[in-house]
C-alpha cells in the first residue's frame, strides 16, 4: 500500500478523534513501539547463547516448571552441562523472562565484581512477605544503607562472645549422638544438624533459646520447614508466580498461617526486649546524671544482634522496629539453615574417608588435650586449621546455597563476546562453577588439601565462591565458620563417623539450600 496514502489516512483518523484521545493513542502506541524495541534487543542478545529450543510465548517453560520440583538442580545442571559446559553460559526461556545460567569464574567475575550489580532477581520477591526488605531480598536503594548499619554487629571481636551459645548448643547435639550409639543400620543426621543451628540462631539472632533440640515438634520450627518448602515450589511454577494465582490456592492458606507463627514471635520478642531495653536505660539515667561511662553496668557481654540492632534503632541509626524483625528473620532464614547443610555434609563426608577423618582427631586432640567437654577459645579454634580446610572443601562440594540470582541493572559483557542485557535474570550455578575440571581437577574427590596454600596459589578469585562474592556477598560468613568449627570440633572429640550411604547414591535437592533428597545416613562410636 502507498505510504503516503496510509499517512493520510491516519491524519485523517487523528483529526476525527478528541486531542485526549489522540494523546493517549499515540503513548500506547509508543510504549508498544518501545516494548518491541527492547524485546528484539533482548532476544537479540540472549539467543546468540547456546540453549535449548524455546517455543513461542512459553519459552522453555515446560521443561522449567513441569518436572519435579525435587530435581530441579539436576535439571539446570543438565541444561547447563548440555550447552553451556565450553563457555560456562547458557540460557532459558521461563515464558517471556529470559535466564543465563552461568557457571565458570571468568563469566561470574564481571557481575559479582561490580558493585552496581547488586539488584536481586524476581525470584527473591516470593521472601519478601516473611523478611520484607531484610538485607538478602532488599532492593539496592535500601540495601545500601542497612548493610552499612549491618555490618559492625558482625565484627570478629563480637562474633567470638558467641562461642559459649555455639558450644552449648553442640553439647546437646552430642548428647542426641549420644543416643544413637547402638544403631548400626544409621541414622539422618540432616534434621539434629539443622535444629541444632537453629537453636545457636534463635539464641545469637534474638537473645532467646527456641530449644528446637529438645522440642522439634514446636510450632515455630515446624513453620519454618514448611514455610521455605512452599517457596521453593512457588519459585520454580511460573503458573503460581503471580499473587492473584497464588492466592487461590491451598498453598497460599499455610503460606499465611506459618507467616502469623513466624512473624508474631519475632514481634513478641522484640517488644520484649525493646521494652526492657528501654526501663534499662531510664534506670541508668537516673543513676548517673548521663554520664557516658556509666552507661557500661547494664551492657551485658554477650548481646544477640537483636540487641545491638534495637540500641542501634534507639540511638537513631534509622532502623524501625519493623526494619528490625525483617532483618532477625533474615538472620534466622539465612544463618540456620546454610550452616545446617553445611555440617551434615562435613559429617558425611568424613565419614567416607576415615584416613582424613583420623588428621582431623589428630589435631583437635593436640590443641585441645584430653578434655572431652571443655569450650574451645577463639585462639584454639583459629588453630583448627585442618578442619578449616575440610569446611572449603565440603563448601566447594556441597555449597549450601547452590545458585545465586541477580537481576542486571545494566548490559555486561562476558567474554568480550556475549552481551547480557540489562534486566536479564542470571543465575549463577555455584554448584557447578565449583566442579571446573580446570580449577579442580578430579572435581568430584573430597579432597581438602584443594585449599592448601600452595594448591590455591594463582586460582582466579572467582572460582570458590560459596559465600557469594563482591559487594553483597555473604555477611555472616565468620559466624559461619565459627559455627562450624565450635560445634564439628565438640562432635568429632567425642565420636567417630562412618557413612551408611556412597556419596554418589546420595539425591540432591536445589532447595533454597542445597540438601540431600533423602537425608544423610551416618552411624557412631564413641571414640576411645
Ligand atoms: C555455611 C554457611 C553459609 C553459607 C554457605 C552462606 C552463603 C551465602 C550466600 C551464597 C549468600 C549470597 C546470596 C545471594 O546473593 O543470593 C549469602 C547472603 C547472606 N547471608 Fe549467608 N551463608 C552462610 C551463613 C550465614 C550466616 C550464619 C548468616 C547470619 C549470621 C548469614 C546471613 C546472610 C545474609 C544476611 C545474607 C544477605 C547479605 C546481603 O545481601 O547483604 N549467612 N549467604
Amino acid at each position: 500500500m502507498d505510504v503516503h496514502l496510509v499517512a493520510a489516512k491516519i491524519a485523517n483518523l487523528l483529526s476525527v478523534l478528541s486531542p485526549v484521545t489522540t494523546i493517549i493513542l499515540v503513548m500506547i502506541v509508543g510504549a508498544y513501539v518501545t516494548y518491541r524495541k527492547r524485546l528484539a534487543k533482548l532476544e537479540y542478545h540472549i539467543n546468540k547463547l547456546p540453549g535449548p529450543y524455546s517455543l513461542p510465548l512459553i519459552g522453555n517453560g515446560l521443561q522449567v516448571s513441569l518436572g519435579s520440583k525435587d530435581d530441579f538442580l539436576d535439571r539446570v545442571v543438565s541444561a547447563q552441562k548440555m550447552y553451556g559446559r565450553r563457555i560456562g553460559l547458557s540460557r532459558a526461556w521461563n515464558g517471556p523472562f529470559p535466564y543465563v545460567l552461568i557457571s565458570k569464574a571468568s563469566a561470574a567475575e564481571p557481575i559479582l565484581s561490580n558493585p552496581r550489580q547488586v539488584e536481586k532477581s524476581a525470584d527473591y520477591d516470593f521472601l519478601k512477605p516473611w523478611l520484607g526488605n531484610g538485607l538478602l531480598t532488599s532492593p539496592a536503594s535500601i540495601w545500601h544503607p542497612r548493610r552499612k548499619t549491618l555490618t559492625p554487629a558482625f565484627h570478629f571481636k563480637i562474633l567470638s562472645d558467641f562461642i559459649p551459645i555455639f558450644h552449648r548448643n553442640a553439647l546437646i547435639l552430642a548428647e542426641k549422638l549420644e543416643e544413637q550409639l547402638g544403631n548400626r543400620t544409621g541414622f539422618d543426621v540432616v534434621p539434629l544438624t539443622t535444629l541444632c543451628a537453629l537453636d545457636v540462631f534463635c539464641e545469637t539472632a534474638m537473645g532467646i533459646p527456641v530449644n528446637a533440640q529438645r522440642n522439634s515438634d514446636s510450632e515455630y520450627v515446624r513453620a519454618h520447614q514448611l514455610i521455605g518448602k512452599i517457596i521453593r515450589n512457588r519459585v520454580q511454577k511460573f503458573w503460581l508466580q503471580p499473587d492473584a494465582i497464588f492466592k487461590l490456592t491451598d498453598e497460599y492458606r499455610q503460606h499465611q498461617e506459618c507467616l502469623q507463627v513466624l512473624h508474631s514471635f519475632s514481634d513478641r520478642v522484640i517488644r520484649d526486649r525493646h521494652e526492657s531495653l528501654l526501663k534499662r536505660r531510664q534506670a541508668a539515667d537516673l543513676n548517673n546524671n548521663n554520664d557516658p561511662a556509666d552507661d557500661q553496668p547494664f551492657r551485658r557481654k554477650q548481646l544477640a544482634f537483636l540487641d545491638l540492632l534495637i540500641e542501634g534503632a534507639l540511638d537513631g541509626n534509622g532502623l524501625t522496629l519493623l526494619d528490625v524483625r525483617e532483618e532477625v528473620d533474615t538472620f534466622v532464614i539465612g544463618g540456620h539453615d546454610t550452616t545446617a547443610a553445611a555440617m551434615a555434609w562435613l559429617l558425611l563426608l568424613l565419614g567416607t574417608d576415615q584416613t582424613i577423618q583420623e588428621r582431623c582427631f589428630a589435631e583437635i586432640d593436640q590443641i585441645m588435650g584430653g578434655d572431652r567437654d571443655r569450650m574451645p577459645t577463639l585462639h584454639e579454634l583459629n588453630e583448627m586449621k585442618y578442619l578449616e580446610l575440610c569446611l572449603k572443601e565440603t563448601l566447594r562440594l556441597y555449597p549450601s546455597i547452590p545458585m545465586i540470582a541477580r537481576k542486571l541493572a545494566e548490559d555486561v559483557k562476558i567474554h568480550n563476546q556475549y552481551t547480557i542485557p540489562a534486566g536479564t535474570n542470571v543465575m549463577i550455578v555455584v554448584y557447578q562453577l565449583h566442579r571446573d575440571p580446570a580449577v579442580f581437577p578430579n572435581p568430584e574427590k573430597f579432597n581438602p588439601d584443594n585449599f592448601l596454600p600452595e594448591n590455591s596459589a594463582g586460582r582466579h578469585p572467582y572460582a570458590y565462591i560459596p559465600f557469594s562474592a563482591g559487594a553483597r556477598n555473604c555477611i555472616g560468613q565468620k559466624f559461619a565458620v565459627l559455627e562450624e568449627k565450635t560445634v564439628l570440633s565438640t562432635i568429632l572429640r567425642k565420636f567417630r563417623i562412618e557413612a551408611i550411604e556412597r556419596r554418589e547414591d546420595v539425591s540432591l535437592l536445589g532447595d533454597l539450600v542445597l540438601r540431600p533428597r533423602d537425608g544423610l545416613r551416618i552411624r557412631v562410636s564413641r571414640r576411645v
